[in-house]
């Protein structure tokens, strides 16, 4: 099972090596703007789930929302020890 750092570990790969047919090479391509977006697309769908929907569709809600966080990362050069030291 993947977890948030074996995944962003995969994004950073995927993204330095612009592997081809990645959505998210093309997701960091589009920009912070578009990846913004995104993150707050996906975090209005986990509040939604949360209040109308499964817990399994509200945790898959919640998985999509961590990955367009991490995209967001990447394209703004960040790292996981960049936002874990303010947790
Ligand atoms: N974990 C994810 C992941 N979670 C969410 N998403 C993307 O976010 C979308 C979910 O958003 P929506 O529900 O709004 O779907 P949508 O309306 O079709 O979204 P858009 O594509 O239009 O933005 C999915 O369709 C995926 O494009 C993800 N895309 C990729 N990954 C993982 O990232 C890794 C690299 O993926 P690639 O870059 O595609 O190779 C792989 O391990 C993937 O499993």
């Amino acid at each position: 099972m993947k977890t948030f750092e074996s995944l962003f570990a995969e994004l950073q790969q995927t993204v330095e090596s612009r592997t081809p047919g990645s959505s998210t090479v093309a997701r960091v391509d589009a920009g912070v703007h578009a990846i913004g977006k995104k993150v707050v697309e996906e975090a209005a769908e986990v509040w939604m789930a949360a209040e109308h929907e499964t817990d399994d569709e509200c945790a898959e809600e919640i998985s999509q929302l961590l990955y367009h966080l991490q995209v967001m990362m990447i394209a703004k050069g960040l790292r996981l020890e960049d936002v874990y030291k303010h947790l």
